[in-house]
């Protein structure tokens, strides 16, 4: 019988990048604890976390100001920058308190590692949070790259974080697959010329992922560790 992760040297993706809020960590809890915390201090009442997942994806600015913006008048740029440092307050003490890991994910890592990819995240949060959270969920020994928000000029939906991840790792964009839960990842990968999968359980801004340009949906993390075994080469996919 063929082995479910075989290690091979002619591996179809020797890289694979993840992106984290919605695909690794549900981290909606503390990013909205930390919203309404800061939209009680400006005199604002709390908005439903469900809500604020719709919010999440393009990074903090974009949280704030769609936060503040939440009742339809667009917030100032006084009031946005004031958000941010309230934000960012709020935040620095509640990053991990209530997020969680999928379930899949630690076996889905290995599972990729024992095929002898080397594994980056690719996220829109600062890596003022993204390396205490990695930490604090035991995720950070398995990456040998992090690309965080503010780590290039640009973010995703913009490649060049993607290819940033993939000059450190020392693979070109075309070895990599992108495992992500949002538009944002799923517009990024294509713009690089990488394949993506999309889990169906993040965030989306709201939107089904069932609309996203990806290769597949799969369930959890192992089930893509599965997908890449099985994936035909890149020269063979429409
Ligand atoms: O910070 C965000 O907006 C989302 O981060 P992500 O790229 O890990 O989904």
């Amino acid at each position: 019988m063929r082995p479910l992760y075989p290690a091979c040297d002619t591996m179809q993706f020797p890289g694979i990048l993840f992106d984290l809020d919605g695909t690794l960590l549900d981290t909606i809890p503390d990013l909205a604890d930390a919203a309404n915390a800061m939209r009680q201090d400006m005199g604002l009442a709390p908005i439903a976390e469900e809500i604020i997942a719709t919010y999440v994806g393009k990074g903090v600015e974009q949280l704030v100001i769609r936060t503040l913006g939440h009742e339809g008048t667009p917030a100032s740029v006084d009031m946005v920058m004031r958000g941010l440092a309230r934000y960012q307050d709020h935040y620095r003490a509640l990053n991990g308190q209530r997020s969680h890991l999928y379930p899949g994910v630690i076996a889905g890592l290995q599972a990729f590692r024992e095929q002898g990819a080397r594994l980056a995240v690719v996220t829109n949060k600062g890596a003022e949070f993204t390396g205490p959270l990695l930490r604090q969920k035991g995720l950070d020994g398995y990456f040998d790259a992090v690309v965080c928000g503010d780590t290039c000029e640009r973010k995703k939906p913009d490649p060049m974080p993607l290819f940033h991840a993939c000059d450190l790792l020392g693979i070109s964009p075309s070895q990599a697959l992108f495992i992500g839960d949002s538009i944002n990842d799923a517009l990024a990968a294509r713009a690089a010329g990488m394949r993506v999968l999309a889990l169906p359980y993040g965030y989306n801004e709201g939107r089904p992922v069932q609309t996203l340009p990806v290769d597949a949906i799969v369930d959890s993390i192992v089930a893509a560790a599965r997908w890449a075994t099985d994936a035909a080469p890149q020269t063979e996919h429409a």
